[in-house]
């Protein structure tokens, strides 16, 4: 059997990529995805917001659903400041180990740490077992159905402080109808769209920034 997507992803990062350089890691699976073979990485147009975003945050605890390969916890990680965490949920072992080794190529390993198994599962066990309150930050980009429930879970393992920023990928392409419809009619939060395209395509897309009042 040959090789999987995720696997000449990787490859194609240790080709042309630099060790130890985040940026060189991003551009190349970029590059690969534009030109060689789709994925469904954030990708470089939206990752300019997710940039932004975070810089804006500068979030001292952050979380990821959804690592898949590991392209977004490199643009998350790069840009966190010292002592800073990104905790990143995969529960695909065949996708963790190849985020973890992205994420190793671009020497992030000490800020990023990757934690196997589905989210529902493990929201309610974060505080005892990163001795974290709450987090500052949140990306979501797992499955777009899951969305709401683990927003939800997320508030009532008091993970979410006044202030915490969710970001979530795919709000239009695939979409995520349900949670634009939660977070954009909840008094506990104040949403706001960022239009933009679907990774590497033409098509529309964008991400939904809700800040958590508390
Ligand atoms: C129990 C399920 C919920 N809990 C979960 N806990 C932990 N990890 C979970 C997860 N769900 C999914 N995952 C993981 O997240 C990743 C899933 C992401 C789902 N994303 C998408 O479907 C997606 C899809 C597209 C897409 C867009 C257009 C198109 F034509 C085809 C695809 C674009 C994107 O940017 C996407 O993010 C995988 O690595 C999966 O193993
Ligand atoms: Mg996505």
């Amino acid at each position: 059997t040959g090789s999987s997507r995720p696997q000449r992803m990787l490859k194609a990062v240790q080709k042309n990529a630099t060790k130890g350089d985040p940026q060189s890691v991003i551009s190349a699976i970029d590059y690969y995805c534009r030109h060689k073979e789709w994925a469904m990485n954030v990708g470089d147009e939206k990752g300019l917001i997710l940039d932004s975003v975070l810089t804006e945050v500068n979030p001292s605890m952050a979380l990821e659903l959804g690592t898949y390969c590991g392209y977004s916890s490199v643009r998350i990680a790069r840009l966190l400041s010292p002592n800073s965490k990104l905790i990143t949920v995969e529960f695909n072992p065949a996708f963790a180990a190849i985020a973890r080794q992205i994420i190793a190529y671009a020497g992030l390993q000490d800020k990023v740490t990757i934690v196997e198994g589905p989210s529902a599962d493990l929201i309610p066990k974060m505080k005892e077992r990163f001795g974290l309150k709450s987090f500052d930050f949140v990306f979501l980009d797992h499955w777009k159905d899951r969305y709401v429930p683990d927003t939800k879970l997320l508030e009532e393992c008091g993970l979410l402080k006044k202030g915490t920023v969710l970001l979530a990928d795919n709000v239009i392409c695939p979409g995520a109808p349900e949670y634009l419809k939660y977070v954009r009619n909840n008094p506990r939060y104040e949403s706001r769209y960022y239009k933009s395209y679907l990774e590497y395509t033409k098509a529309e897309d964008g991400l939904e920034k809700s800040v958590f009042l508390g």
